[in-house]
């Protein structure tokens, strides 16, 4: 069982604050005072896309160089990312979905995995395989909040942090969901914001999403 493996390291990473800002670098020079704009906010649980060719390089930067940040990697898609992430400094992963490799593969990094699912056949099949916490992706247009709370009664086990379509606005809607802990987004990191250098705007983003409700 990969939970066991794991023991509660993703639930942990989870329950950190109440939003994992979704990050895409498209310069490296942002990375780090990016990341400690964001851990400033309370905001300390960042994930890193692959996105963008910078992934790697900004997980290495953040992870060594911003005190207080737990530096994941997003967008892990192919079973040679996970080594490669692990070996930059993130400490645990997030796929848009999950697949037979990217299971064998989070089983030999050893890199914790939120895996994405947007089904009710996909949580259970995710949950044979060990994982018991899920990214639903892309929360909105799989249905959103009534899909979170008609999930929680046959799949009462699974823990949700949904993603995609989400805002300041809707994320507390989310956060009540009784099987969600945290939600992700990527709009505490406008690319606007980030191309001026706005760091006190990135900071004060984060410290409202961090005054969002936790569990
Ligand atoms: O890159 C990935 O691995 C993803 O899973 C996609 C992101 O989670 C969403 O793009 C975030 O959604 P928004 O907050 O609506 O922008």
């Amino acid at each position: 069982m990969i939970n066991a493996l794991y023991k509660d390291e993703v639930l942990d990473i989870m329950r950190t604050s109440p939003v994992i800002p979704v990050i895409a670098i498209d310069d490296i020079a942002h990375a780090v005072p990016l990341a400690k704009a964001l851990v400033a906010g309370g905001i300390r649980v960042l994930e890193v896309t692959l996105r963008t060719v910078h992934g790697l390089a900004a997980i290495r930067a953040m992870a060594e160089q911003v005190p207080g940040a737990i530096v994941g990697v997003g967008t892990l898609t192919h079973p040679d990312e996970f080594a490669a992430a692990r070996d930059a400094g993130a400490v645990f992963g997030v796929s848009p979905g999950l697949t037979p490799a990217l299971i064998a593969a989070a089983k030999s990094s050893g890199l914790p995995l939120l895996p994405g699912v947007m089904t009710p056949s996909e949580v259970m099949t995710a949950r044979e395989a060990g994982f018991r916490q899920l990214k639903l992706f892309p929360a909105v247009p799989a249905g959103g909040v009534g899909m979170l709370n008609a999930i929680a009664g046959p799949l009462a086990d699974i823990t949700f942090c949904p993603t995609g379509g989400i805002s300041i606005d809707t994320a507390a809607q989310f956060l009540a969901c009784k099987n969600v802990a945290c939600v992700g987004g990527s709009w505490l990191t406008p690319k606007a914001a980030l191309q001026a250098g706005d760091w006190a705007q990135i900071t004060a983003l984060a410290t409202a999403a961090s005054q969002l409700r936790a569990k």
